[in-house]
């Protein structure tokens, strides 16, 4: 893997989306292709993407991406990098509400929820931790391949290389079937996974294995965020990359022939970009092009011209959520509850049932000043709701006793999962690259990371014919005997 002199670097680096995906790909690229190469990020509305914040009665709340899990190795080193820090994280109470009742309550009193849920689920909720960490035990295998250079040019490829055949299989499946299989109780799956699929990914227990797995990951503890907002992990990274953060949308990418290399030699193929901007439109040549925003029209709506043969159209749905945030005493009477003044939760989770115009909502704090938890019937706090459509003024009174403010933000949030699902290509054509198609994998900060990773890398072996690096077989024996 040593030819890199026989080659000149790259002239310029285009990278399409400034979310978590894009900046750090800005990131990697710029570690692995060195100092001088020039990269533009192209971003058409604010860094950071789908990690935002809203702001509400002078606060800033997290809207989009807010959790991430200890084990993110990628978001924990940008975090350290960039000299962020991390609030105290604070705990609360769950209830798991299925339209008419709680099925399921947590207390204040730690031994008092383990007797319950041994009591509702058996050993379930103990087996579910030791399946769930045996998945992200395996998925850690990338951070050990990836410290080592080694890239994959497809999504199944880079599963295949962490979890083998079984990796495969559960994202082939439902993570209900996946479960069945490793035999968890319905009851179980219908409640306590249905309600954690609900929260984090607004769909049920037809989503697959993997992402499954991954969403029962994101109700773990020791989750954290970024004191200031998860965003600013994307605006430190761009920083860090020294990349030029060029405002504006793209509309086309285009293949171009021109003459001359600069090592003198034949006909050289570049990328015309054609963006949208201020000044009007506008258009760049590169040698390398990486898309980091999901390529469905109702998102980056790029067109491919002249491709040969043509760059297809991935038509797969992402799945809308809402959130609602909601400053207010909440109706506690609503969820069933005779004596309101009992009620203590502060996360409501529920299960599949018509009826039900929500699928959580929980007590939120500021990204800055954090406040410790109160009671949610003492004093008024604010609520993030999550849903699958907007909520009426309505539907907001029955949540509430009373409310003064709220605001809302509608995502394109994460793929509409239903297995088996086909993965967009990584290589879109020769030096073309597209990170967001291990979103259909599982979508989450982290994956992002491991997306821009694995394509600075690919990116940069393709580019010096280091095959040697892309898509090895047995990393793990052979990693073993090279430590
Ligand atoms: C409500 C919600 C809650 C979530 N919660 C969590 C969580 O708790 N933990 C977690 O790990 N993950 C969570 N996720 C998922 C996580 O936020 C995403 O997986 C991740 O942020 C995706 O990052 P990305 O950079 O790949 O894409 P994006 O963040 O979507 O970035 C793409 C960027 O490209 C830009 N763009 C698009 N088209 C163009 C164009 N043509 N030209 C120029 N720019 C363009 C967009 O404006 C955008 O900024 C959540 C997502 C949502 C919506
Ligand atoms: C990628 C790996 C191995 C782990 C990530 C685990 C994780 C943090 C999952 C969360 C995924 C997700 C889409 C959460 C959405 S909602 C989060 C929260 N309930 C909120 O209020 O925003």
């Amino acid at each position: 893997s040593g030819t890199q002199e026989l080659r000149y670097p790259p002239n310029r680096i285009a990278v399409i989306g400034a979310g978590i995906g894009g900046t750090s790909a800005a990131y990697f690229l710029r570690q692995k292709f060195g100092k001088d190469v020039p990269i533009d990020v192209y971003e058409r509305g604010v860094v950071g993407g789908r990690l935002a914040t809203v702001n509400l009665e002078g606060e800033d709340y997290e809207a989009g991406g807010s959790v991430i899990h200890p084990l993110n190795l990628h978001m924990k080193h940008f975090v350290k990098e960039l000299g962020l820090s991390v609030p105290k994280s604070q705990g609360g109470l769950m209830g798991i509400y299925n339209g008419d009742e709680f099925v399921f309550e947590e207390s204040s009193w730690y031994i008092w929820n383990f007797i319950k849920l041994l009591w509702h689920y058996g050993l379930n909720p103990l087996r579910m931790y030791m399946w769930v960490e045996e998945i992200l035990d395996k998925f850690m295998s990338i951070y050990r391949y990836q410290a080592h250079d080694y890239a994959f040019s497809s999504t199944e490829d880079l599963l295949h290389a962490l979890g083998g055949a079984e990796f495969l299989q559960i994202l082939n499946e439902t993570i209900e079937e996946s479960m069945l299989k490793s035999g968890f109780s319905q009851k179980f799956i219908n409640e306590i996974v249905t309600a954690v699929m609900r929260v984090n990914y607004g769909q049920g227990i037809t989503i697959n294995g993997f992402v499954g797995a991954v969403s029962l990951a994101g109700a773990d503890s020791g989750l954290w965020s970024v004191e200031g907002g998860n965003k600013l992990v994307c605006t430190g990274l761009l920083y860090a990359s020294k990349a030029q953060l060029i405002s504006g949308a793209v509309i086309s990418i285009e293949e171009k022939t021109r003459e001359k290399g600069r090592s003198g030699g034949g006909a050289v193929k570049l990328y015309e970009v054609t963006y949208n901007s201020t000044s009007g439109l506008q258009r760049d040549a590169y040698d390398i092009v990486l898309i980091a925003a999901p390529l469905v029209r109702k998102n980056a709506n790029i067109t491919f011209l002249n491709f040969s043969p043509p760059i297809s159209e991935f038509s797969n749905p992402y799945h809308q959520t809402v959130v609602t945030f909601v400053h207010g005493h909440i109706n506690a009477s609503f969820f069933g509850y005779k004596d309101p003044s009992h009620f203590q939760l502060t996360d409501i989770f529920t299960i599949e049932n018509p009826k039900l115009f929500i699928n959580s909502m929980g007590t939120v704090s500021p990204v800055k000043n954090r406040k410790t938890v109160l009671n949610p019937l003492l004093s008024p706090r604010v609520w993030k709701i999550f849903s699958p459509q907007p909520l009426t003024k309505e539907q907001i009174k029955l949540l509430f006793l009373s409310y003064d403010s709220n605001t809302v933000k509608i995502w394109q949030a994460y793929p509409h999962y239903s297995p088996p699902d086909k993965f967009p290509p990584i290589i879109l054509h020769s030096r073309m690259y597209y990170l967001n198609g291990i979103e259909w994998a599982a979508s989450a900060m982290e994956m992002s990371a491991v997306s821009a990773k694995n394509a600075a890398l690919l990116a940069y072996h393709r580019w010096y014919e280091n095959m040697d690096m892309i898509d090895q077989e047995d990393l793990h024996e052979r990693l073993k005997t090279e430590l």
